[in-house]
């Protein structure tokens, strides 16, 4: 197998997006969990998005692990690595986009990385290296409320700045629309300049096409997945990559179908609360979770009870104010901590009692899930909502199984009904 492309996802729900970004775009995609051991054996593809668990931990830890990512992509002949992010930059001063990007960068030799998470298709824009949620500055949207990395700043040159050892400048929009050739001077300039990295303005698809183009004469770029739609175009418009429209087989599953919610944006809770319309909901108690380990129980009752008749859905997911009361009675990591591994556990009773049907929200909640069950690696299947693919299992020691792995911010309000629909 030589890869056309490696991906290094810095999440599961965020390489699910980017794999289903390139499956969609035409390449023939696998997503791993974590670096494959050699004895997975992997279909024949254009692509591998290794996801790792790397946004939230100790920068030092995120580096190592995708160093590791990169070296095995680029072992399998990846001439190009996208260090995929999150389109609303999730990240704190202390990383982990800039130092994973310093490193990998040095390990590329480039000498300037284009960094972009505009994703049109889910509202993420960019201008003057300014992002924008919706039409929103970043800093203005849901996610300055986010209860592992709040952003506060939607500059994102200097967001990355802050978090990294390159300088970072920008190429404004103004520069992105008159071409290719124009970027790359722009970039030669900066680089002159001694910067290291590149914020790119992208409004709509077509930029993200040149932008992916310009990105292919580098080894390593830096984006959410619109930068897989650019980078993947570029290898098809360039003749590296002939288009396949194959994606995984739609066999049913059957049996009962659980749903699990740990993500707390403002998506996940309409769509929760449109998901008691019309199946069981049960809502954990996230003190509870913190403090013992009787909710994992006390839920596993509850869906054992109900399940098989109609699908079951259960939430940790609060508003906020209760994020941050529980935050501040217990802590931001060990509280976030707690209710993940709460949720894995969860999910490991329900694979016991036979469920392979699972859907999950939340970009944290699906990482300790899927590590939980032990998934090695997903072929990607029908587009559920922007960004949220079907995902059947490869190589799960218990059989069969179709996942979806939701970013808290993705789907529409009744996504929980949509997924369960395309997952027979
Ligand atoms: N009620 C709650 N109070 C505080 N933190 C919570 C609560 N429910 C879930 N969490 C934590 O919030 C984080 C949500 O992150 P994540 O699962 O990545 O969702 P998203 O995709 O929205 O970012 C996780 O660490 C999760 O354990
Ligand atoms: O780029 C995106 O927005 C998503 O692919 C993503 O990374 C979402 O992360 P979570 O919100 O933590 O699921």
């Amino acid at each position: 197998m030589t890869l056309a492309l490696g991906c290094i996802a810095d999440d599961y729900t965020g390489a699910s997006d980017l794999a289903n970004m390139l499956t969609r775009c035409g390449l023939r995609t696998v997503q791993t969990i974590g670096v494959p051991n050699n004895a997975l054996a992997l279909p024949d593809v254009d692509a591998v998005v290794v996801s790792l668990k790397s946004r939230s931990i100790e920068a030092s830890q995120a580096v190592a692990r995708s160093r590791e990512a990169d070296k095995w992509l680029r072992a399998r002949g990846a001439p190009h690595v996208l260090f995929k992010i999150c389109s609303t930059f999730d990240s704190t001063d202390a990383g982990n986009i800039g130092p994973v990007m310093d490193a990998l960068r040095a390990d590329s030799s480039d000498d300037i990385v284009l960094v972009t998470p505009a994703f049109p298709g889910t509202g993420r824009t960019v201008y003057q290296g300014n992002l924008f949620v919706g039409g929103v500055p970043l800093n203005e949207s849901p996610l300055k409320d986010h209860p592992l990395n709040p952003m506060h700043d939607s500059n994102l040159v200097r967001v990355l700045a802050r978090q990294s050892r390159s300088k970072v400048g920008l190429v404004d929009l103004a520069t992105v629309a008159k071409g290719a050739d124009a970027i790359r001077a722009r970039l030669a300039e900066l680089a002159k300049q001694g910067m290291g990295a590149a914020v790119v303005d992208a409004v709509f698809d077509p930029e993200l096409e040149v932008i992916g183009q310009v990105s292919l004469d580098h080894r390593l770029s830096v984006g959410a997945s619109g930068m897989g739609l650019g980078l993947a175009r570029g290898l098809i418009a360039s003749g590296k990559v002939k288009p396949t429209s194959s994606g995984a087989d739609q066999k049913a599953i059957g049996g009962p179908v659980a749903c699990l919610a740990g993500s707390c944006s403002q998506a996940t809770l309409a769509q929760i609360a449109q998901a008691e319309k019309s199946m069981p909901v049960l809502r954990l108690d996230p003190e509870k979770i913190v403090v013992g380990r009787a909710e994992a129980e006390r839920a596993l009752d509850w869906a054992r009870a109900k399940m098989g008749r109609a699908p079951v859905l259960i939430a940790s997911s609060s508003s906020p104010d209760q994020v941050s009361a529980l935050q501040a009675r217990h802590g931001r990591d060990a509280a976030g901590h707690a209710i993940e591994q709460t949720m894995a556990a969860i999910s490991e009773g329900l694979a016991a009692a036979g469920v392979r049907r699972l859907v999950i929200a939340g970009g944290e909640t699906s990482g300790a899930v899927v590590d939980r069950l032990r998934i090695p690696a997903f072929l990607v299947g029908p587009e559920i909502a922007a960004g949220v693919p079907v995902l059947r299992c490869v190589g799960w020691g218990r059989g069969e199984a179709v996942m979806a792995l939701k970013s808290g911010n993705f789907g529409g309000p009744d996504f929980f009904n949509d997924a369960i629909r395309l997952m027979p």
